[in-house]
């Protein structure tokens, strides 16, 4: 049967070129554009890995629809040439790991900002539309967070809920450099929204609301460096993995609402294949329904965690850490994120579907599966002596 879009019309397959398709969101979407739509993509990345099993073998049922090309777009003269061959590109190549913000200010600038310039300038040069992943960190701090502590106004959700078209963007000081990443995809946010009001260029902004599930980040000395720092469901399941206490940053009391990748990308590819209705909009794409504090969501990992390995968890499975020992000098943090919901429901009627729970649970069986036998391994090897 011919997919059709919300508004009852065909569906016309189209080419995408997806930017950064190797990494967490890309590999969700490029699976769920191979196994469902007879979309074309094109997908550049530095690395491929995490899209590997969709790009051989050749007897895939969909070989021949995803072609990747291994291109930094830093300094890549095919860049242009590839979008030009697209009808759509998607951009969600970035460093976008907290740990980086602070401590590689320039590289988080430069990549989320310098680096996407060329993509937004040949979208609108040949006219081709743009679909760019942003972040919810863009709104910063919420309102609610200046009030005094007991102030009623708190639990007031206009100071603190997350609006598009209506909430400020609050950052800390320049110091803070936690903001670097955050100022950087505002002032893309801005250009991109420019470039729609005066050259006509056709973008959806996509507001991501910490999407986790299989595949997000490394785990470290297993498939990333041993001394990187994952964002926070990788940093959790590598302690749960190596039977250590879960790190809660400075009491561990900031709020988040997480919503699992497979939900989100469904929200994704509704603005892919509907064009009127995406086209000159921002969307939040978040759960508001699954808030927890950090500490929170150690305990509910925890708990799962026990229950897939079979493994009773630790008697203190948590200890407490400054955000300067753990993130060093200049990390500053969102207080909570709660999205508001309007937006993408009118012009897409979507809404999320899984619960914290079940999210944790499908992705931490994913998680003991895949590293279980790897950290043994790697943790029974004798330490090298210097
Ligand atoms: N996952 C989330 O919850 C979340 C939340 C907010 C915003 N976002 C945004 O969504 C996008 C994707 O995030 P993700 O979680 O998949 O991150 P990710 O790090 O897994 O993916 C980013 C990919 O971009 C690639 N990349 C980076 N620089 C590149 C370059 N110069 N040339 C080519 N490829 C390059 C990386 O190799 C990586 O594969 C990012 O823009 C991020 O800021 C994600
Ligand atoms: O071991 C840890 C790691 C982190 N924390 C705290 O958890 C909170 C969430 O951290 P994290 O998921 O790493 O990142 P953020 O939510 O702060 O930022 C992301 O949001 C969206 C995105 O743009 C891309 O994913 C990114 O910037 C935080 O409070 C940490 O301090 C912890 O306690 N222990």
């Amino acid at each position: 049967m011919a997919r059709v879009d919300l508004d009852g019309r065909a569906i016309a397959p189209m080419t995408i070129c997806m930017i950064g398709a190797g990494g967490f969101i890309g590999s969700h979407l490029c699976e769920k554009l191979m196994a469902e739509t007879p979309h074309k993509v094109l997908a550049l990345d530095v690395y491929n890995d995490k899209i590997r099993h969709l790009l051989e073998p050749e007897s895939l049922p969909w070989a021949g629809r995803i072609q990747f090309h291994r291109i930094n777009i830093k300094h890549d003269s095919r860049l242009e040439g590839l979008i030009k061959m697209a009808d759509l590109t998607i951009n969600l190549a970035a460093i976008c790991t907290p740990a980086d913000y602070n401590t590689r200010p320039l590289d988080t600038i430069y990549s989320n900002f310098i680096d996407a310039l060329p993509v937004v300038k040949y979208c609108s040069e040949n006219n081709k539309r743009l679909i760019h992943f942003s972040t919810c960190e863009v709104y910063g701090k919420t309102i609610g967070s200046f009030l005094p502590k007991d102030s009623p106004l708190r639990q007031d959700p206009a100071y603190f809920v997350l609006k598009e078209d209506a909430s400020p963007c609050i950052f800390g000081p320049i110091e803070k450099q936690r903001w670097s990443y955050a100022c950087a995809k505002q002032l893309i946010e801005r250009l991109i929204y420019a470039e729609g009001a005066e050259n006509a260029l056709e973008f959806t902004i996509v507001r991501p609301f910490n999407w986790i599930g299989p595949r997000m980040d490394f785990i470290p000395g297993i498939d990333g460096p041993s001394e990187g720092v994952p964002r926070v469901l990788a940093c959790f399941s590598n302690a749960l993995l190596r039977r250590e206490q879960l790190k809660l940053v400075d009491g561990g009391q900031s709020q988040r609402t997480f919503i699992y990748i497979k939900d989100a990308i469904e929200a994704v590819l509704l603005m892919i294949e509907n064009p009127e209705r995406a086209n000159g909009h921002i969307f939040n794409v978040g759960n508001p329904n699954n808030e927890v504090t950090v500490r929170q969501l150690a305990e509910m990992m925890t708990q799962i965690y026990s229950k897939v390995s079979g493994e009773a968890a630790l008697d203190v499975p948590t200890v407490d850490v400054s955000s300067k020992e753990f993130y060093g000098e200049g990390y500053d943090d969102s207080d909570k994120r709660i999205p508001d919901m309007t937006i993408i429901n009118r012009q897409l009627g979507w809404d999320p579907k899984t619960s914290l729970w079940d999210l944790l649970e499908a992705t931490l069986t994913y998680q003991h599966k895949t590293y279980a036998e790897a950290i043994k391994k790697a943790m029974s090897r004798p330490v090298a002596s210097s």
